[in-house]
């Protein structure tokens, strides 16, 4: 497949995915989202990669779904076609995927940043949720995983009023993991996959697994899920060279094995 919203390249053990229609604002259209769902198919596969970085531009990262392009849908067209449906692909990618965003993170723009693994953001990000200026609500998960990120009161301020937050606020309410300065945000991005993607891919892959779970079942239950896949890892080869290479004072060399 030919890329024409989305950049696409890899530094190292990292997959990274730029969204690119800058004359938009990186709405996100059909076009762009069947582009990320083959891009971020062949990352998956690829197993010269351990993790993946998603951005946008320095003004936007992306300013939600292409209003353009849904304001004509009536309801038979949007429930037949389920078009959000297929944005589903960035939250059911088993490899960690990083959000790095810059400028505006509004609508689905914030949706698929949330369904990253975590975001990492420029001191100019802006996250909302204004959809209920467009006389909708949020379709791509909005209500669900802002609310579990920042809380009822903040998701419920957010959303019904569509205001925008700022970096520190998002960092603050727990949306965001870290703020850096704008002109490092992409480096910094790379450097945190590098570190992740020079792990263990089984450990990491169960790690996010465990992480997950919690947002889905009971402690109990979580807790047994991450016992045994602690166990499973007992059964890697990397297991034993990650104590081996701490005993032996020296940096582990993981086969994903
Ligand atoms: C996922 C689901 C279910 C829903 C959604 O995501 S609904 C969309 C939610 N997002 C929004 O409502 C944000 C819409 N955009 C804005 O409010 C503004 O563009 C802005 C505040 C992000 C930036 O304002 P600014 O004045 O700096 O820039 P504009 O001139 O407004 O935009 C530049 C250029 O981009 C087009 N644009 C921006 N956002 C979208 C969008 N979501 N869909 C389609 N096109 C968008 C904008 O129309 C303009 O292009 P033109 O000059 O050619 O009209």
């Amino acid at each position: 497949m030919t890329y024409d919203t989305i950049a696409v390249e890899t530094q190292g053990r990292v997959g990274l995915i730029r969204l690119n229609r800058p004359e938009a604002l990186n709405a996100l259209n059909a076009r762009l989202i069947a582009e990320l769902d083959d891009a971020l198919a062949k990352f998956e596969s690829d197993d010269g990669v351990g993790c993946v970085v998603l951005t946008g531009s320095e003004k936007a990262f992306a300013a939600g779904a292409d209003i353009k392009e849904m304001r004509d849908k009536g309801f038979v067209d949007a429930f037949l076609d389920d078009f959000i449906g297929r944005w589903d692909v960035v939250a059911r990618a088993r490899k960690p995927i990083i959000a790095a965003v810059s400028g505006f993170a509004l609508g689905g723009g914030c949706e698929i940043a949330m369904m990253c693994d975590f975001i990492l953001a420029a001191d100019t990000a802006v996250f909302g949720q204004p959809e209920i200026k467009l006389g909708v609500i949020p379709g791509a998960g909005g209500t669900q995983r802002l609310t579990r990120a920042v809380g009822k009161a903040k998701a419920m301020d957010l959303i019904l009023t569509g205001r925008m937050m700022g970096a520190e606020e998002a960092e603050r309410a727990g949306l965001v993991a870290r703020i850096v300065p704008a002109a490092d945000l992409l480096g910094e991005a790379i450097k945190t996959a590098a570190t992740i993607a020079s792990m263990s891919l089984p450990a990491v892959l169960m790690a996010k697994e465990a992480v997950n779970r919690a947002f889905e079942s009971t402690l109990a239950e979580g807790i047994r899920h991450e016992r045994g896949l602690f166990y499973s890892l007992f059964a890697t080869g990397d297991q034993k060279e990650g104590m081996s290479a701490f005993v032996e004072k020296r940096k582990p060399a993981f086969a994903n094995r």
